[in-house]
Parts: structure tokens; sequence; C-alpha cells
């Protein structure tokens, strides 16, 4: 059963939301975005959150030694890789935490996917590309790309423009996990009855 993840988490509105539906994770983005939060804010959210519920850090190349003061603090349980970080970054890292590393890849060809299944990541996180933005860009990408599931070495999180109506089209893929940012948005802020309803809509496909 494929998880879900909803990414972009700023308000305690949001938390709110997430702990009537308990997705398996959410973001909190910490890069260059409208989604920004502070650490002070992160550790707030984090608090009044449902504990059942897995915190990713987005980081867009980052420094090793911020993360790994987020993860010490517990702020965090997941890492998840945005920018253009290499393998001598993600190995670095994976040597000073124990929280699990997921490397998103901006896909625009199968080569893109097949260049980064040996980073020394747990995951692969696929997104769209666009030019001049790494992330959140609510934009899909050539879902024929992705190796069927017999030609994967990694478990991969699904991104890029995901909402309640490709949805199903996103499970047919077989993610370990569908991230979703923009498609539970109304005027550029998380809506409520969009996040319970693509988590509903995912528990009942499933
Ligand atoms: O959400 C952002 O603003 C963001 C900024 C920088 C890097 C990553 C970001 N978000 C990630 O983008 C994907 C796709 O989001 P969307 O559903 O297309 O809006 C998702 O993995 C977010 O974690």
């Amino acid at each position: 059963m494929a998880k879900i993840k909803i990414c972009g988490i700023k308000r305690i509105e949001d938390i709110n939301a997430i702990n009537q539906v308990l997705p398996d994770f959410i973001g909190f983005v910490f890069a260059e975005s409208k989604r920004r939060i502070s650490l002070n804010e992160a550790v707030i959210l984090k608090k009044l959150l449902n504990p059942a519920v897995k915190t990713v850090g987005v980081f867009v190349n980052e420094s090793v030694n911020t993360i790994i003061e987020l993860c010490d603090l517990k702020v965090i349980d997941l890492v998840q890789l945005h920018g253009d970080e290499n393998e001598s970054y993600i190995l670095e890292l994976k040597n000073s935490i124990k929280n699990p590393i997921i490397k998103a890849i901006r896909v625009r060809s199968r080569q893109d996917i097949k260049a980064a299944e040996d980073l020394p990541c747990d995951y692969l996180l696929l997104d769209s590309y666009k030019d001049n933005a790494y992330g959140g860009t609510g934009k899909t990408f050539d879902w024929s790309l992705i190796p069927k599931i017999s030609e994967r070495k990694k478990p991969f999180f699904l991104a890029g423009g995901i909402n309640r109506d490709n949805l199903s089209f996103a499970l047919s893929a077989k993610p370990y996990c569908i991230d979703v940012s923009s498609g539970v948005e109304t005027d550029g802020k998380k809506d409520p009855e969009k996040i319970k309803e693509i988590v509903n809509l995912l528990r009942k496909q499933n």
C-alpha cells in the first residue's frame, strides 16, 4: 500500500488538518520557498503533531552541519535533499546521522533516474524539472519514464503536480509514497478539505 506525504506544512491550522487524517509523512521546507519555515516554527509544529506522523525536512544545498543539528534536535525524522547534492555530500551526511535520506531527482529522461539509483540514499524522490525552481512547482513529468518495479534498485517517492484528479494514475506507477504539496493548496495555503480528500482517496484506492 502506497504511503502519502503532505509537504509544505507551515501553520498550526495545517497541523490540525493533518492530525485529523494522519498521513504517513509531512514535509517542513527549510529551503528558499514561499513554504519555508524557521527552526523555531518547526519545533512548535512538531510538538503539536500526532507522533504517528513522521516529519521530513526538505533542504536545497544546505550545509551538512545544519541538517545534523535539526536531526539531533529531533525536529525531523527523515531528510529530503532537493538540490544539487552529490554522492560525497550524501555520504558525509549518511555517516553523521541515523535518519533515512531521500534524494530528489528532477526527471527529464530515464537516464536521470538510472544515474541516481546507486547514490548512498535510502529513497529516491522523482519530481518534475523546471528551470529556476528546485521543487513545489505543481507540475507533473512524464511518468512513463519510471522504471518497472522489477527494474528498480530503491523505493521512490513520486512528486510533482499530484492532486485528486491524477492520484489514481500516479498510484499506477507503484511508488513507495505519493508526495503532494501544491495539489492540496487553495490560494497558496494548505486547504484542510483537500488534505482530507486526498488522504482518504489514497486509502480507498490502495
Ligand atoms: O515546496 C516547495 O516550495 C519546495 C521548494 C524547494 C524544494 C522542494 C520543494 N517542495 C517539494 O517539491 C515536490 C513537489 O511539489 P508539488 O506537489 O509539485 O507542489 C515535493 O516533493 C515537495 O517536497
